[in-house]
């Protein structure tokens, strides 16, 4: 099932209230928060301070995408500050099973990221225990950045797997995402979109997400 997912780092963090109203007024299901700390990506965004506070303001799920290392010494503090769903690299931890069974124990729904170099090999032993699988189509680290088409074979081979192995995960695309290479993504079997500048950056927030349904809906997601 289709559901958009705009990334907050697009956002204006002065109108930061205002920005959710608008999400909400649109109707958006998720909020993807990007977390990074200048070391697992070349960038700082926010953390938990800022995920605990906006959590009082929306009832947006809450899809936490965690650029870090070692991103299983924070999973209780991420839980408690009104996570849904814990996303976290496959490069940037020792102990991938171990992270997924702590995201679960404290009642989050797990997700991994792979950056665009990284094959689904990495983490085909996980597929049947995760909520959700993001494919990366830029590099870490930046929004605004263009997307990759050649990351498209590995949303088909997750399509392919989960087919094979009767999987529930979703398939999340992140990154250079706008109205034409959405389309891409629906066409190879995505169905939760994160878009920061395509949609906080748009002039009207509402027909932007508005014209992604419509979109969804011409490709049957
Ligand atoms: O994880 C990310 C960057 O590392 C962001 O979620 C992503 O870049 C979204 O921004 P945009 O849609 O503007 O590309
Ligand atoms: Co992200």
């Amino acid at each position: 099932m289709y559901k958009l997912a705009p990334s907050l780092l697009a956002a204006d963090f002065g109108i930061i209230k205002e920005q959710l109203a608008k999400l909400d007024e649109a109707k958006v299901p998720y909020l993807h928060l990007d977390i990074m700390d200048g070391v697992f990506v070349p960038n700082l965004s926010f953390g938990l301070a800022v995920v605990e506070s906006i959590r009082k303001y929306t009832k947006m799920v809450f899809d936490v995408h965690l650029m870090i290392i070692e991103p299983e010494r924070y999973v209780e503090q991420f839980a408690k500050a009104g996570t849904d769903i814990f996303c976290f690299h496959i490069e940037a931890t020792k102990d991938a099973k171990a992270t997924v069974d702590k995201i679960k124990k404290y009642g989050m729904k797990a997700a991994i990221a792979v950056k665009p170099a990284t094959p689904i090999s990495e983490i085909k032993d996980l597929l049947g225990e995760l909520d959700m699988v993001l494919v990366m189509t830029v590099e870490p680290g930046f929004g605004g950045q263009k997307f990759m088409e050649d990351q498209m074979e590995k949303v088909k081979e997750l399509v392919k797997l989960r087919e094979e192995n009767n999987y529930k995960y979703d398939i999340e695309v992140d990154g250079g995402v706008n109205p034409e290479t959405i389309k891409t993504c629906f066409a190879s079997g995505a169905n939760v979109i994160v878009a920061g500048s395509a949609v906080l950056g748009a002039k009207d927030i509402s027909a932007r997400v508005e014209e992604f349904a419509q979109i969804a809906k011409e490709y049957n997601i």
